[in-house]
């Protein structure tokens, strides 16, 4: 993997996320540098991976030749038009990792047409197990494609799509997900303590259950989902009560709505940013 000079503007979870797995990785931290608003996730980042840190957007611009805009989107017009002001944006790879941001709209706060790659990762990222979405229009060359998946592969697997919308759908299934599976969690450990376990030990069971049933579904890929259900499900079992509680509360029409959800606020933000 080519290690570019990489800075990330925005220090939160994600970006704490990405550089954690990157410098697990062998990325060089000293070719890491973030800079944040404020001090201490900066100071956190710089005591934990060992990169380089600032409070100034522009010193960390000016040090890299790729940047991670990685604030929240509500904050990119204004963090773009302050480095707009007292830094030379060109002959950089701007890598945007916000939601509900298109590409045309970036280029326009950026005040020019740089090339942008478009990222939707996942806090995962964290421990090498990310899942990201990568779009890139064709005025980005593939030597800067390449480096952009160097760049996530080392956090997790990707996947590019071919047309901008596909990263709201990247959204829904991989970027916001990792929350539905907590909130899923979270409601059977719940139920767990009111069977009478312990709170340690009921995480204990579901998180191990999920552990479990993942490794399953990803050192099985000629299973299908249904099938590697079908062998859990005994015939008149408890686990086909389970299930059968499941589809009568429409789990498929959940699931559908609360994707639906994420791209329809995805494709609001685009309109509003
Ligand atoms: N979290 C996730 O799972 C995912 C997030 N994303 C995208 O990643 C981006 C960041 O999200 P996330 O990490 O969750 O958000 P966070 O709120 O955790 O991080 C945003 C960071 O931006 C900093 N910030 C705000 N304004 C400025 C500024 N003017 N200059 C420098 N830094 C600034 C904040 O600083 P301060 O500490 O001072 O508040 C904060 O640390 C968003 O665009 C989001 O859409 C994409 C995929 C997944
Ligand atoms: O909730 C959000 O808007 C961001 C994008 C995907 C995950 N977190």
């Amino acid at each position: 993997m080519q290690h570019r000079k990489l800075a990330f503007i925005g220090a939160g979870n994600m970006t704490r996320s990405i550089i954690a797995g990157l410098v697990a990785s062998g990325y060089p931290a000293d070719h890491i540098m973030a800079s944040n608003r404020s001090r201490p996730k900066l100071d956190a980042l710089a005591a934990d991976y060992g990169i380089k840190v600032t409070q100034s957007n522009g010193e960390a611009c000016e040090f890299a030749d790729a940047i991670v805009l990685s604030v929240k989107p509500q904050m990119m017009e204004d963090v773009c038009a302050a480095l707009q002001q007292d830094t030379d944006l060109s002959g950089k790879l701007y890598i945007s990792i916000a939601a509900g941001l298109p590409v045309e709209r970036l280029q326009q706060m950026l005040g020019a047409e740089y090339p942008v790659v478009r990222v939707m990762p996942n806090t995962p990222s964290l421990l090498g197990q990310g899942m990201s979405g990568l779009y890139a229009d064709s005025s980005v060359n593939e030597d800067d494609r390449n480096y952009v998946d160097g760049v996530m592969s080392a956090v997790g697997k990707t996947l590019w799509v071919t047309e901008e919308d596909g990263i709201n759908g990247v959204i829904a299934a991989a970027g916001s997900s990792p929350a539905y599976f907590f909130l899923f969690l979270q409601a059977m450990q719940e139920e767990s303590m009111r069977m009478g376990f312990s709170e340690d030990d009921a995480r204990l069971l579901v998180q191990q259950a999920m552990l479990g049933a993942a490794q399953m579904v990803c050192e099985n890929p000629d299973l299908m989902l249904s099938e590697l259900r079908a062998q859990v499900t005994s015939k008149g079992g408890t686990t086909a009560a389970a299930i059968q509680s499941f589809i009568d509360s429409d789990i498929s029409g959940i699931v559908s709505k609360a994707m639906q959800s994420a791209v329809a606020r995805a494709d609001e933000m685009a309109k509003s940013l």
